[in-house]
C-alpha cells in the first residue's frame, strides 16, 4: 500500500482532523488523526494492517507475539496479529505506568513485535517497549500506521510505518496565533481518570 493510498484511507474514513488539538506529549497541534474513525470499520482496518503485517514480516521475519500500548494500539495490534498468525495482547494505563495486566504472559522465546497506532514523539512507543521489557528481551522492532515524526522518534528498536509524516507540533507557550485563537481539545485517553499517565 502506498503512502497515497494510506492517507486516502484516512481522508475517506472523515479521521484528517483540522482544528487545536492537545497531543499525548502535551505538544499542540493543528491537524490530528482520529485513527478510532479507522477502527470502527473493521474493512478498512483490515485492508491497512495487512499492509503494516506484511511490511513488518519483511523487515522482521516471523512474529510470534504483537503488544501494543492501551487504547489505540489495542485494535490495530490485534489485527495486525491476525494477519501474522501472532497472539496479541496489550498493556494499558496503571497509577500512569504501562503495564501487562489481566494475566496476559509473553513467552520468553517468542518473537515480539510493539505495534502502535501513531508515532508523534514516540514517547508512548518507547513506554510501551520499557514495560515489554520488563517480560522480554526479545523485541525485534516496531510497527505502526502513521509515524508523524517522519522517521525522527527513535523508540531504540527499528520502526516500520505505512506513511511517514510531517505534521507541525507546538508547544504550550510558543503557539502560532491562529492556532492560539482556537478552543484547545484532547482526543487522546493520557490523563484521563482511570487511565492517568
Ligand atoms: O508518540 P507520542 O507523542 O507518544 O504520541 C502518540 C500516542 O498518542 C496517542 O495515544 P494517547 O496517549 O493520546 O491515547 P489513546 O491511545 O487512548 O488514543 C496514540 O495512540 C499514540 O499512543
Ligand atoms: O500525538 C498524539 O497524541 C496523536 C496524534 C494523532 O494524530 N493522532 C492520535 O491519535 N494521537
Ligand atoms: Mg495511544
Amino acid at each position: 500500500m502506498t503512502q497515497d493510498e494510506v492517507m486516502a484511507e484516512f481522508r475517506s474514513a472523515g479521521a484528517l482532523l483540522e482544528g487545536h488539538f492537545i497531543l499525548s506529549s502535551g505538544l499542540r497541534s493543528p491537524v490530528f488523526l482520529q485513527k478510532m474513525f479507522i477502527f470502527q470499520d473493521p474493512v478498512r482496518t483490515e485492508r491497512l494492517c495487512r499492509a503494516l503485517a506484511e511490511k513488518a514480516e519483511a523487515a522482521f521475519g516471523k512474529i510470534d507475539y504483537v503488544v501494543s500500548p492501551a487504547v489505540g494500539g489495542i485494535v490495530p495490534g490485534y489485527e495486525t496479529a491476525r494477519q501474522l498468525g501472532a497472539k496479541a495482547v496489550f498493556v494499558e494505563r496503571e497509577d500512569g505506568r504501562f503495564q501487562l495486566r489481566r494475566g496476559f504472559t509473553i513467552p520468553p522465546e517468542a518473537k515480539v513485535l510493539m505495534v502502535e497506532d501513531i508515532v508523534t514523539t514516540g514517547l508512548s512507543s518507547r513506554e510501551c517497549l520499557a514495560s515489554i521489557a520488563e517480560h522480554t528481551s526479545n523485541v525485534v522492532g516496531a510497527a505502526c500506521l502513521i509515524d508523524r515524526s517522519n522517521g525522527k522518534a527513535d523508540l531504540g528498536v527499528p520502526l516500520v510505518a505505512l506513511a511517514r509524516l510531517d505534521i507541525p507540533a507546538y508547544p504550550a507557550d510558543a503557539l502560532p496565533p491562529e492556532l492560539a485563537a482556537l478552543p484547545p481539545v484532547k482526543p487522546g485517553s493520557r490523563g484521563i481518570q482511570g487511565a492517568k499517565g
